[in-house]
C-alpha cells in the first residue's frame, strides 16, 4: 500500500487533467466501448436514454476502479518508469483523495445504473469494481504470475454488463462476449510485459516474465493465442455475430495467430535488435483486435435490421 504524504508537493496543485487521469481513461475507453457494444447487440428494448446513461455509469464506474487501483499502487507505480508520472506518485494528487474519489464514484455509478437499469447489471459492476480493484490489485497482482489471467476477468465483464442493462439476464451469448476479452487479456499483456519487463521486474511484480522468463512468456501468449482463436470463432456460432464478424474474424486473428507465433519463434537477441519491435506490434494489434471483433458485432446487428443475417 501507499504512503503519498512522502512525495506530496503543496506548490504543485492538482489540475483536472491530474484526477481525470486518476480514472485511467485511456484503457477504460476500450473498456466501455465493450461494454456499449453489450449494450447495442442486446435482445430487447432500451430507452436511448438510459442506454447512454447506463454506459455512462459503466464509465464512471471503471474509472473509479482505476483510481482503487493508482491508490494502492502508488508504492509500485512509482518504482516503474512507465506509470513513475502518476498523479499519485508524482504528488499531485493525494493517496487519501484517490480512495476518497474512487469509493465515491463506485457507490454513485453501481446505485445509479441500478436505479436506471436493473440491479443485475448493477450487481455485476459492483462486483467488477471489487475484482479490479481488491481480487487482482490487492491480491492476485503482487502474488501471482496468474494475476492477470484471473484478475483479468474484471476487464472482460463490462459487455456483459452492458448486455445485463437491457436484458436483466446473463446468457450464454453474453457469456461469450466475456470469454472473447478473457482469452485476449493474456496476450494483449504479456506482448506488452515482454518490452516493459525491467520495469515489473524493479517494482518485484511477479509477473509471467519476470517469474518465469520471457521465453515461457513467449509459449505462454501462443496458447493463449489459440484458446483466443477459438473462443472468436465459437461467438461466430452464435446469432449475435454475422458476416461482418466473419470477415473481421478471419483477417484479425490470421494476423495474431501470425503475429503470437512470431513472437514464440524470436528470442532475446532478436528482439533487443529490433527493440521489440515484433512485441510492440502484436500489442497494438491486440488494441485493434478487440476494438475491430466488438465493432462487427455492432454492425451485424444493424444488417440483421436490414434483413442480412449471418448463418446461425
Ligand atoms: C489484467 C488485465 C490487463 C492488464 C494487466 C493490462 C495492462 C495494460 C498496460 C500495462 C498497458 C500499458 C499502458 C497503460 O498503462 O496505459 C495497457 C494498455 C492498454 N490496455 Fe490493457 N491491460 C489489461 C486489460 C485490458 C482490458 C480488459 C482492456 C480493454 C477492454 C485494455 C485496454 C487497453 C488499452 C486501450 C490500452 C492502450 C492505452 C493507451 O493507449 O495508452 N486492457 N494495458
Ligand atoms: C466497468 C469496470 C469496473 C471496468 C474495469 C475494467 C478493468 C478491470 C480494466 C483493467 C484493465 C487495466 C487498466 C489493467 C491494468 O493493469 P494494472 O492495473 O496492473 O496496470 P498498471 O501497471 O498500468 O497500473
Amino acid at each position: 500500500m501507499t504512503d503519498a504524504t512522502i512525495n506530496f508537493d503543496d506548490e504543485r496543485e492538482a489540475g483536472f487533467g491530474d484526477y481525470f487521469s486518476l480514472l485511467k481513461p485511456r484503457v477504460m475507453s476500450l473498456v466501455v466501448f465493450t461494454a456499449l457494444a453489450g449494450l447495442f447487440v442486446a435482445p430487447g428494448e432500451i430507452h436511448p436514454f438510459v442506454a447512454f446513461f447506463s454506459i455512462l455509469c459503466i464509465a464512471i464506474g471503471g474509472g473509479a476502479s482505476g483510481a482503487l487501483n493508482m491508490w494502492y499502487d502508488a508504492d509500485i507505480d512509482r518504482v516503474m518508469k512507465r506509470t513513475a508520472k502518476r498523479p499519485i506518485p508524482a504528488g499531485k494528487v493525494e493517496a487519501g483523495e484517490a480512495l476518497a474519489i474512487g469509493l465515491t464514484l463506485s457507490g454513485f455509478s453501481v446505485v445509479m445504473l441500478g436505479l436506471a437499469s436493473n440491479w443485475v447489471a448493477a450487481g455485476l459492476l459492483a462486483f467488477t469494481i471489487f475484482f479490479y480493484a481488491v481480487v487482482y490489485t490487492m491480491w492476485l497482482k503482487r502474488s501471482t504470475p496468474q494475476n492477470i489471467v484471473i484478475g483479468g476477468a474484471a476487464g472482460a465483464f463490462p459487455p456483459m454488463i452492458g448486455w445485463a442493462a437491457v436484458t436483466g439476464d446473463i446468457t450464454l451469448a453474453s457469456t461469450l462476449m466475456f470469454m472473447l476479452t478473457f482469452m485476449w487479456t493474456p496476450p494483449h499483456f504479456w506482448a506488452l510485459a515482454l518490452f516493459m519487463n525491467s520495469d515489473y521486474d524493479k517494482a518485484k511484480v511477479p509477473m509471467l516474465t519476470v517469474t518465469h522468463g520471457k521465453r515461457v512468456t513467449r509459449a505462454h501468449i501462443l496458447v493463449y493465442t489459440f484458446a483466443l482463436v477459438l473462443t472468436a470463432f465459437a461467438l461466430f456460432l452464435t446469432p449475435l455475430a454475422g458476416w461482418s464478424y466473419l470477415v473481421v474474424a478471419v483477417v484479425m486473428n490470421g494476423a495474431f495467430l501470425k503475429g503470437a507465433w512470431d513472437i514464440y519463434r524470436r528470442d532475446e537477441v532478436q528482439a533487443e535488435a529490433d527493440k521489440y519491435k515484433v512485441e510492440r506490434y502484436v500489442f497494438k494489434l491486440s488494441l485493434a483486435y478487440l476494438f475491430l471483433h466488438f465493432t462487427a458485432l455492432m454492425v451485424d446487428k444493424v444488417l440483421r435490421d436490414f434483413g442480412i443475417g449471418g448463418p446461425f
